[in-house]
């Protein structure tokens, strides 16, 4: 068997596209949705993904507002600039890039943000509603890998979903998704036993941990859908001296050779967070002003 490759780079040009057709719509009313982008240091990984950001939040017709900080900026200037952002009726979507320095409480930070304009969906209030199945901002990369998904299998109902990760901006509210389409949901961790026997009792697998060739092919039932979450820059030498590269978390060569279908690094998983960032961004403008949220772009 060998995989078919999801493309989530092209899947997210379409969303990028009903983004545009929206925010046209939303033009002929005078509406210019807006999304604020609060960068704290000067991380370069951050970086590429805040000018991708600002680039194609333009190109979808959007207003992006960019807030760069120091490294040594206090908890309470960032907290204080987010209040501004809370009042400011241009900005309907507010993303603090994470992490944040280590002297910077982050969910303090994070609470801080009006739950309606918490696009990134990380407000204990819109994570408390993803649980207890109430509508809320549904965090970016969860939902670009459940669109994938659907898009793939159709309905999820009774499949078996194994989420490798349970961190709370992709691990957890994956898991939530999952569980809210009815699949039945393991979630492994760092203290989880026997992982590769839990792992191979999925239909479906979100890779979410952070490290190079965590999953190998002998982890991965034969037929499962495989959905590639990690980022992980390695040396590239063969690129030339100094270069690197992008791969996720798991053996994509091998696992390619028993899996139905997987998302590649990069281009899988990465620009449909963008896309869904977008997206929550126009269904938060929406409803601020009283509008219905977008069925196009919301789960
Ligand atoms: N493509 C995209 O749009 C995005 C990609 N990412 C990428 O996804 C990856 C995960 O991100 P994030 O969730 O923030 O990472 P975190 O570091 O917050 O979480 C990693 C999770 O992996 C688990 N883990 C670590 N080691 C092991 C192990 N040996 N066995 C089993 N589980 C383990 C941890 O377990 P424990 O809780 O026990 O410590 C933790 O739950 C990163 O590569 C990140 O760059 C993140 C966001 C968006
Ligand atoms: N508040 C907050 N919200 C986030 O959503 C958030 C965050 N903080 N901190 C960092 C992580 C990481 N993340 C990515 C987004 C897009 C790509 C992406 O576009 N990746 C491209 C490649 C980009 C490149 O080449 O560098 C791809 O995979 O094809 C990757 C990673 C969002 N995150
Ligand atoms: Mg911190």
């Amino acid at each position: 068997m060998t995989a078919a490759i999801i493309d989530g780079k092209a899947f997210a040009g379409e969303i990028r596209e009903r983004v545009a057709n929206q925010v046209a719509r939303l033009k002929e009313m005078d509406i210019v949705p807006g999304l604020a982008v609060v960068l704290v240091g000067d991380d370069p990984a951050s970086e590429i993904y805040v000018r991708n950001k600002n680039r194609q939040t333009e190109e979808a017709g959007m207003a992006s507002f960019e807030h760069r900080l120091g490294e040594d900026t206090e908890e309470q200037e960032l907290v204080e600039l987010v209040r501004r952002l809370n009042a400011d009726p241009q900005v309907h979507g507010i993303l603090v890039q994470l992490p944040l320095p280590d002297h910077i409480d982050e969910n303090l930070v994070i609470n801080a943000i009006d739950p309606a304009k918490d696009v990134d969906g990380f407000h204990v209030i819109n994570a408390g509603r993803l649980a207890t199945g109430q509508s809320a901002m549904v965090p970016c990369t969860p939902l670009g890998c459940l669109l994938m998904l659907r898009d793939r299998l159709g309905d999820l109902s009774g499949r078996e979903a194994v989420v490798i990760g349970r961190s709370n901006i992709v691990g957890k509210p994956m898991a939530q998704l999952l569980l809210r389409e009815n699949c039945t949901v393991t979630v492994c961790h760092s203290r989880t036993r026997d992982i590769a026997d839990v792992v191979r009792r999925g239909e479906i697998v979100v890779a979410a941990v952070g490290r190079r060739d965590f999953v190998p092919a002998d982890w991965i039932r034969r037929g499962a859908t495989v959905i590639d979450v990690g980022i992980n820059r390695i040396d590239a030498p063969e690129k030339g001296e100094g270069k690197t590269r992008l791969v996720g978390d798991v053996q994509f060569d091998a696992v390619k050779d028993v899996a139905d279908a997987i998302t590649p690094v990069p281009g899988g998983v990465g620009p449909m967070t963008i896309a869904c960032l977008l997206a929550n961004t126009v269904t938060a403008c929406c409803l601020s002003h009283g509008l219905p949220a977008p069925q196009d772009l919301t789960v």
